[in-house]
């Protein structure tokens, strides 16, 4: 061998007492032990905290999930192919986080926050933390704003409020991917900012998502977070707390933000791999026993604040897939227990044609009720009783051939409502074309109409109310508020329609 010249030899031990130096200031340095499928478990460092960053030697970044008495499991968030026995890792003091700012709006990006939308670099206005702790009792205020979806069916018996946690739930192919993406459509001009986290969909499903997005103009006011299922478990773990940092973000600044978490089952299998990957003891269906702890500490960020704490508020629609309608099984018990409500899509009355496929009886919202238009409320008023009786008397009534006319009056009236909450994609209804909807439908201004034509005859009334009656609809607008004179006026203004249409 070629012997070295002296001044390379020092160069060398300089390079290295200047990475030495790097490393050891405030810094522990372990060696990795074993690594696989995302996750490493490191020895050698003493000190770690729960969720600190670590960093590899060929510059991945990983963070501390599992501290044990001689070791520490660390996932990693890349590919596991330059880490082998012996790499070393160093500690950074520093809580796994993600860049926010205002220039997030519009932008696609992963589970680290770095743009994945080929249009350069975000510019961040600071950093934070991944986990968050949730705004205690005293920072909070009670939810009374609407965040309206403009589907019918949801708006008028299981309204939805700002700061208010809402699951959508239902079998695979239900439309629950629809109802989210209708309620970011639906918030243009309205002042919210949307945030839709993709978890473990397929990259083909988040480009459609993007696309519809894109056609309506809500990419100017959304943020699509996406660790699509091709993504190692780590990412898909942290990417709703990763969206959730940047909600943070804009609520503290007192802006109002909907969350789209699509869909925490795949979130918790995702936690599942990571967590059975840790050896840690797995409980029933195989999930680690803190697996309500993820989805709660993670929901409960979603709140509204009070004016003192900011003033913003963070809307959460989680997204839960079930099996075979299955609402007791694990996962699914556990969310619907800590959001405020459930919007149970039924895929018997998708297939059936009733799109969306709202089930009316396992729905619920706990707290919009507060929150609802007092115009709304009034319209609505006897909706959701009418719709129970129909489904039990078509149920009961479904063999018998002659039916008094009562009954049938009921069962068409029934059916006709059916009909009226059908809704195709992307179409939402404002304030005033649900409520004139609502007030002619319940004071049975519509039931000479053919179950069949209800959907032409509702487009054009409502057409002919904004042509030929502006001020009504501007009033709903306005007030919000559904005063005697103003029903009866829409129920004469339904009936001379109805007039003129036979
Ligand atoms: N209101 C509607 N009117 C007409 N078609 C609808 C409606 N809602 C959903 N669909 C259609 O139903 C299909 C399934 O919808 P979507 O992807 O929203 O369901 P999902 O429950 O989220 O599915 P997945 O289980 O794949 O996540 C889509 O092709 C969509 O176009």
């Amino acid at each position: 061998m070629a012997a070295m010249n002296p001044d390379e030899i020092i160069s060398i031990l300089k390079e290295e007492i200047k990475n030495y130096d790097e490393i050891s200031k405030d810094q522990e340095v372990g060696t990795v032990i074993s690594v696989g499928d995302g996750i490493a478990t490191v020895h050698g460092i003493d000190h770690a905290m729960y969720g600190e960053v670590v960093t590899f030697e060929n510059g991945l970044k990983g963070m501390v999930q599992d501290i044990r008495a001689n070791s520490i499991g660390c996932i990693l968030f890349g590919k596991d192919t330059g880490i082998k026995e012996g790499t070393k890792v160093a500690r950074t003091q520093k809580q796994a986080g993600v860049p926010v700012g205002d220039a997030f709006i519009g932008r696609i990006v992963n589970a680290l926050g770095a743009p994945i939308d080929g249009k350069g670099e975000i510019k961040a206005d600071g950093y934070r933390p991944v986990e968050n702790p949730a705004p205690g009792i005293i920072d909070r205020k009670s939810v009374t704003v609407p965040l309206e979806t403009g589907i019918l069916s949801i708006d008028s018996m299981f309204p939805i409020g700002r700061g208010q946690r809402e699951l959508i739930i239902g079998d695979r192919q239900t439309g629950k991917t629809s109802v989210a993406l209708d309620t970011i459509l639906n918030q243009k001009g309205k002042d919210v900012i949307c945030i839709y986290v993709a978890i473990g969909q397929k990259a083909s499903t988040v480009a459609k998502i993007v696309s519809t997005l894109e056609k309506h103009g809500a990419m100017d006011y959304t943020t699509v977070f996406s660790s699509t299922a091709s993504d190692c478990a780590p990412l898909q773990y942290i990417v709703p707390y990763a969206g959730t940092a940047l909600a943070e973000y804009f609520m503290y600044k007192g802006k109002d933000v909907l969350m789209v978490y699509d869909d925490l089952s795949k979130h918790a299998v995702a936690y599942r791999a990571l967590s059975l990957l840790l050896e840690r003891s797995p409980g029933r269906e195989a999930y680690p026993g803190d697996v309500f702890y993820l989805h709660s500490r993670l929901l409960e960020r979603s709140s509204r604040l009070n004016e003192k704490a900011g003033g913003g508020s963070i809307t959460a629609l989680p997204i839960i897939e079930t099996q075979a309608g299955d609402l007791s099984a694990y996962i699914p018990t556990n969310v619907i227990s800590i959001t405020d409500g459930q919007i149970f899509l039924e895929s018997d009355l998708f297939n059936s044609g009733m799109r969306p496929a709202v089930n009316v009886g396992l729905s619920v919202s706990r707290v919009g009720g507060a929150a609802q238009a007092k115009a709304m409320k009034k319209a609505a008023g006897s909706v959701r009783i009418d719709l129970a009786q129909y489904r039990e008397m078509e149920i009961f009534t479904q063999f018998s051939s002659d039916l008094d006319e009562a009954t049938t009056q009921q069962l068409k009236y029934g059916s006709g409502l059916m009909e009226l909450l059908k809704q195709p994609l992307s179409s939402p209804l404002s304030l005033h074309e649900q409520v004139i909807t609502l007030c002619a439908a319940t004071h049975k201004a519509m039931m000479h109409v053919e179950t069949k034509k209800m959907k032409k005859y509702q487009r054009d009334m409502l057409d002919y109310f904004d042509s030929a009656y502006p001020e009504i609809g501007r009033e709903i607008e306005e007030k919000r508020q559904l005063p005697d004179e103003l029903a009866e006026k829409i129920v004469k203004v339904a009936e001379e329609f109805a007039d003129k249409s036979r």
